[in-house]
């Protein structure tokens, strides 16, 4: 039996027939933890919603060996007015064990308690959601994830306006997800970060740069080249950029996996 947790076969993902991210080939192993990196606007985001099935593939295909999965979106697109409590958040976590009515029972109560404990929110059960600073929120949105005890799990930039305690906290959850053989993905900007805690990192341009051990991903080359991809890249194509007229005929996505034959990855794709 295989040990694949994802795989991505010429994955193109995008929006309104604008392809975002491109030709997406690779693996992702059970109880591996890696970081997803790229500039503003390369495909990071994306990539989390084409996982999630939140973005239907334009073509390619993303399949999952996953049980359950949990992602955990930029903090930006939660509204956090709305008028719910630490522990209403929390117990979402629940949602696919009892559904959206079914009654809590009292281990599921030892569960949430363990849970807020872990990520030092003991004592935060009847806050407002809008009075949490936004590092509080993020620890009640890592408990929530710890409920729903996903085998598969995305988190988009979740330490984004999270002070250096929070993160140390965070991170060593992550760790320890990791460790219970859950696969963990996770969007990340800070490369000081990734390098420390990050065994494997997938680099990201609109296209794959390259994928595979942190310290093989993260070198100056490969940087530069993922900054050379991005600045070539137009926002209103509807084809492949390195399929543009004048270089090869233009295709437009729609009829099922075409190789677009980019430049070669320097390091395996896959983790
Ligand atoms: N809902 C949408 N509709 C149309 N285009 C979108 C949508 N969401 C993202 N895009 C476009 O897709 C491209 C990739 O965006 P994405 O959010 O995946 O990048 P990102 O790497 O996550 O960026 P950031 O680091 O800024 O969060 C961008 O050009 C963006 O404008």
């Amino acid at each position: 039996m295989t040990d694949i947790c994802l795989e991505f076969k010429n994955l193109t993902l995008g929006y309104r027939g604008h392809a975002a991210v491109h030709h997406l080939s690779g693996t992702a192993e059970r109880g591996v933890l890696t970081a997803i990196v790229g500039a503003n606007g390369s495909g990071k985001s994306t990539l989390m919603k084409g996982i999630a099935g939140i973005l239907k593939p334009i073509s390619g295909t993303c399949s999952t060996g996953y049980r359950r999965l949990a992602y955990l979106p930029q903090q930006s697109e939660l509204d956090r007015s709305f008028p719910a409590r630490v522990i209403d958040l929390v117990s979402l976590g629940f949602w696919q064990d009892r559904g959206l009515l079914g009654r809590i029972t009292g281990k599921d109560r030892a569960k949430l308690a363990a849970c807020l404990d872990a990520v030092g929110l003991t004592g935060f059960e009847k806050r407002p959601l809008d009075s949490l600073s936004g590092g509080q929120m993020q620890r009640a949105l890592f408990a929530r994830t710890m409920l729903q005890d996903a085998d598969l799990i995305l988190l988009d930039e979740p330490f984004n306006a999270v002070d250096g305690r929070t993160i140390q906290d965070l991170v060593r959850l992550i760790q320890e997800w990791a460790a219970q053989r859950r696969t963990v993905l996770c969007v990340l900007h800070d490369h000081a970060l990734v390098r420390a805690h990050f065994p494997r990192t997938l680099l990201i341009a609109r296209k794959l740069v390259a994928w595979g051990p942190t310290s093989e991903v993260l070198t100056p080359e490969n940087l530069s080249r993922a900054r050379n991809f991005q600045e070539a890249w137009d926002d209103r194509a509807g084809w492949c950029e390195d399929e543009r007229p004048g270089s090869s005929p233009v295709h437009e996505h729609d009829g099922g996996p075409k190789q677009g034959g980019g430049p070669k990855q320097r390091v395996a794709a896959h983790v």
